[in-house]
């Protein structure tokens, strides 16, 4: 088993492209190479921003990756104002997130959509970050394991083992995004555990090994290493935390197992 930790900075709807290319070029300049071995860095703007980003990190070669927030399960046609897989293949985009609660919740966003989302980014060899993850009614009443692995399982029908290889699985409880309330490392981990085990009883203990499983809610540079200390969290989806290049990079250089740049 050699997960490598996953910082994916989810900038939400903020930032246009000339703030995205003054955020990612601090960013690299804060975090020394050195980083890069131990931790997988991503950035995920909005839409418009991402060709601003592509030309900066091919121009400056940077070891950042990014990627996009959400994708289109259609290739191309009259879909009006979405964005397909193949034009995010086309900027460079390694990673799209899939199923964020905020999507699921603002947009009426079903598993079966999410699912079909997952097949796109596949398809078009981005990796899906897949959201999963409860509302506070459903931990109160202990329903969480229950809840984030059935998301799981749907979100992921139909796929093959060696394509859920390349997926990423984020665990965002819907009550700690955005809240500052944080899940203690143990809440978090016992989730996350529990989906790597649905992944190992699906897929195999194989691949289920091999898929990285982020935490994401609230998460900072002061809470960053007790969460990736855990045996079955590889890193985290970060929110507002990563709109903050001196947060971010302490955030990653945490994750990394430090010092601090
Ligand atoms: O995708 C990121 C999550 O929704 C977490 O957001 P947050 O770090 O602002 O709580």
């Amino acid at each position: 088993m050699a997960r490598k930790v996953l910082i994916a900075g989810n900038w939400k709807m903020n930032l246009n492209h000339l703030e995205a290319i003054a955020l990612v070029q601090k960013i690299a300049f804060s975090l020394p190479e050195k980083y890069y071995a131990k931790v997988d860095v991503t950035v995920l703007p909005p839409f418009t921003d991402i060709r601003s980003v592509q030309t900066l990190t091919d121009g400056d070669k940077l070891l950042l990756t990014y990627g996009a927030q959400d994708l289109s399960p259609n290739d191309s046609g009259a879909y009006t104002g979405d964005i397909s897989g193949p034009m995010l293949a086309k900027l460079g985009c390694t990673y799209v997130t899939i199923g964020h609660s905020e999507r699921r919740e603002y947009h009426a966003e079903s598993d079966e959509l999410v699912n079909k989302k997952v097949r796109a980014a596949l398809k078009h060899a981005l990796s899906p970050i897949l959201c999963v993850g409860e509302p506070l009614e459903v931990r109160e009443a202990g329903g969480q394991i229950e809840h984030t692995t059935n998301q799981l399982v749907a979100g992921l029908k139909g796929l093959k083992a060696e394509q859920v290889k390349n997926v990423v699985v984020a665990y965002e409880p819907v009550w700690a995004i955005g809240t500052g309330r944080v899940a203690t490392p143990a809440d978090a981990e016992e989730v996350c555990a529990a989906l790597r085990a649905t992944l190992a009883e699906k897929y195999g203990s194989e691949i289920a090994d091999d898929v990285r499983v982020l935490y994401g809610g609230s998460v900072k540079s002061g809470n960053i290493g007790d969460l990736v200390k855990c045996e079955n969290i590889d890193g985290a989806l970060v929110g507002g935390a990563s709109l903050d290049a001196d947060e971010f990079t302490k955030l990653c250089a945490l994750a990394a197992g430090g010092p601090l740049p």
